[in-house]
């Protein structure tokens, strides 16, 4: 936890089930926890569930059982029980939520291509019903560096340029909770350092959680606070299990 921080996230003894009932994927989270401010990184080899974790945390995917699962936003007490709400089916809260608190950042970056970068970084926004004066905008478009891109189309900005785009217009409704699937995947090496730059300033300005699957080891010591990293076991030719645990000295084991 950085100073003076808050969690934001609480995750306890959460199972997710995937696949049928005699093979598949069990994702096992014995802990894991998300401070306001910090910048939580998820990795670890193909398909051992860096994904499905992060659409645990995004309100995606329903954990199959959980003993705790929080969400604390500033001013909130006890926080969201957000295993109670999955348990209990309260789809409408939950859409809340995922409307006002989580900004995603899918691994394409996700813009729809008939609407321009201004519009698509609005959209959000008036999801959520709230206004995003123009400067403010343009303010937001100038820190990333994508001011001069705001009324072409998203096919007329580069592969680095998008993924900007995408991060602003995951963040441009305010939420507290920004999540990011493979941000880099797509970027070669000082892109992929500035776009975690980006991600890691963006936590520190505007009090912000970000969790960022990545596979790129080698980018992450100088962006990211803390890790998480899976073990995945074979149980049987059609039966896979994975368990979470937290890199205890992530920057180390990173660098
Ligand atoms: N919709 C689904 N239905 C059933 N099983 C799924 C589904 N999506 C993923 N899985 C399985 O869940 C496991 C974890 O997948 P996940 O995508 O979370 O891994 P990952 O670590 O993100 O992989 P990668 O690095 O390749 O993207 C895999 O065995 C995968 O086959």
């Amino acid at each position: 936890m950085r100073d003076g921080q808050a969690p934001m996230v609480r995750m306890e003894s959460i199972v997710k089930r995937r696949g049928q009932a005699d093979s598949g994927f069990e994702l096992r989270v014995p802990e894991l926890r998300v401070d306001t401010g910090e910048v939580v990184a998820l990795i670890g080899e193909s398909g051992c569930g860096k994904s499905t974790l992060l659409d645990l945390i995004a309100l995606i995917l329903a954990p199959t059982s959980a003993v705790q699962f929080r969400l604390h936003l500033a001013g909130e007490g006890a926080g969201q029980d957000l295993a109670a709400l999955w348990a209990r089916g309260d789809e409408g809260a939950l859409a809340a939520l995922r409307r006002e608190a989580l900004g995603y950042i899918p691994q394409t970056g996700g813009l729809l291509s008939f609407l321009s970068v201004r519009e698509n970084i609005r959209l959000p926004c008036r999801i959520k019903g709230v206004s995003l004066a123009d400067r403010e905008l343009e303010t937001l478009a100038k820190r990333l560096g994508v001011a001069e891109c705001l009324d072409r189309k998203p096919h007329a900005l580069s592969i680095g340029q998008r993924q900007r785009v995408a991060i602003l217009r995951a963040i441009a409704h305010g939420p507290r909770l920004l999540l990011a699937d493979e941000p880099t995947a797509a970027l070669d090496k000082p892109r992929a350092r500035a776009v975690l730059a980006d991600m890691n300033a963006l936590a520190c300005q505007q009090h912000l959680a970000v969790v960022v699957v990545t596979h790129d080891l080698d980018l992450l010591a100088e962006h990211v606070d803390r890790a998480y990293t899976f073990d995945l076991e074979r149980l049987s030719e059609s039966e896979t299990r994975s368990t979470c645990r937290a890199l205890d000295d992530a920057k180390r084991v990173i660098a």
